[in-house]
């Protein structure tokens, strides 16, 4: 007789638009119960999955589970990163951008299928001033919304549309200077984002062809653009093609060391955090064990319905741009 493996199931009740009640018991109900003993707790507040997931690595357990977005699997990520506690993800966020990556199923009772056949795999993580992250971090309009839809208080695409619509309209490139083993280089940038996974969420592709298991992060230092190129930029990005586009610059790098002008905030896979002027960011290679998909196609990913609504609102915050100074009533806007 083989011993189970225990698994600890940490569901973030606010993660994501929809209820949580029922999410324990379709995984109670999903959960091969021959192979698996489980138990399932709910965090109390931001901070809580950590904590929790700790205590797991300290007893040993097989697995930790992530139920909720990007945030959650931040959380659990820190906690068994370097240790043989697995992380598995059921996604039940926003934007899911490391799920999706992963090419885990969106549907509850099928991730749980996934963490049932146990393939955990060695990955890559990132580290951005000692914080670790799983998925993207990066500074700049990157982070500047991420902290807006942070405040906004309510969860959901559309929020996160509607952020980018008002804040994009406003926003003003910096200049970085930036160090990557091969030399430093001055940049005027819109954002720049390092990537372990390839996109922010919700499909929306800032690096497609970043693996986790090369041992490198993906940097993307998106220079400022124009009116006439907007359109190109948003279409990239869900098409996967954003490495294509003239406004973009892309490296593979181990390591990069970042100055600003000043401090300010960084976003830490979509959490903002405010740090200095001085920013490093590294890799660390396979540091984490992560249940991947044995069942993914990576031929099938497609377009969803949000990635067409993305590219639309896009659009419109170009056209907005280009129109309210014309308008004459919107004189703190900064027209490019
Ligand atoms: N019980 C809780 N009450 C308040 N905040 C919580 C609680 N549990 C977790 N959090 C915090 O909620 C935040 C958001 O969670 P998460 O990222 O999982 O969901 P999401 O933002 O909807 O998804 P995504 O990041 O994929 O868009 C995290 O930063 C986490 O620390």
């Amino acid at each position: 007789m083989t011993t189970k493996k225990h698994i600890l199931f940490i569901v973030n009740p606010i993660s994501g638009t929809s209820r949580k009640q029922s999410v324990g018991e379709s995984i109670g109900k999903a959960v091969d119960g021959t192979r698996f003993d489980y138990s399932i707790v709910a965090t109390r507040y931001g901070g809580h999955a950590y904590e929790i997931a700790c205590e797991a690595v300290r007893s040993g357990l097989d697995a930790v589970v992530a139920v909720g977005g990007d945030g959650t699997v931040n959380e659990v990520g820190r906690a068994v990163a370097g240790s043989a506690t697995a992380l598995g993800v059921i996604p039940c966020g926003s934007g899911n951008g490391l799920a999706r990556h992963l090419m885990l199923p969106m549907d509850v009772r099928k991730a749980v299928g996934v963490v049932n056949a146990f393939t955990v795999h060695e990955l890559d993580y990132g580290v951005i001033n000692s914080m670790p992250f799983f998925c993207t971090c990066g500074m700049g309009f990157d982070a500047f919304i991420s902290m807006k839809f942070a405040e906004a208080g309510r969860r959901g695409p559309i929020t996160y549309l509607e952020n980018i619509l008002r804040e994009g309209l406003k926003y003003k490139p910096e200049t970085y200077e930036i160090e990557d083993g091969g030399g430093t280089f001055l940049n005027k940038a819109f954002l720049i984002s390092c990537a372990n996974a390839s996109q922010y969420g919700n499909n929306a592709y800032i690096a497609p062809q970043a693996s986790m298991s090369d041992g490198l992060l993906d940097v993307v230092v998106m220079e400022p653009f124009g009116v006439m190129e907007a359109p190109q930029l948003s279409i990239d990005m869900f098409n996967k093609t954003l490495d294509k586009n003239p406004n973009i610059k892309t490296f593979k790098t181990e390591r990069i060391h970042v100055r600003r002008e000043k401090a300010g905030f960084v976003h830490v896979d979509g959490d903002p955090i405010m740090t200095g002027a001085d920013v490093d960011i590294a890799v660390v290679n396979k540091g984490i064990r992560i249940i991947v998909n044995p069942y993914a196609e990576k031929a099938r990913r497609r377009p969803s319905a949000m990635q067409t609504a993305f590219s639309v609102f896009f659009n419109d915050i170009i056209n907005a741009r280009a129109e309210w100074p014309r308008r004459g009533d919107r004189p703190g806007l900064h027209e490019k």
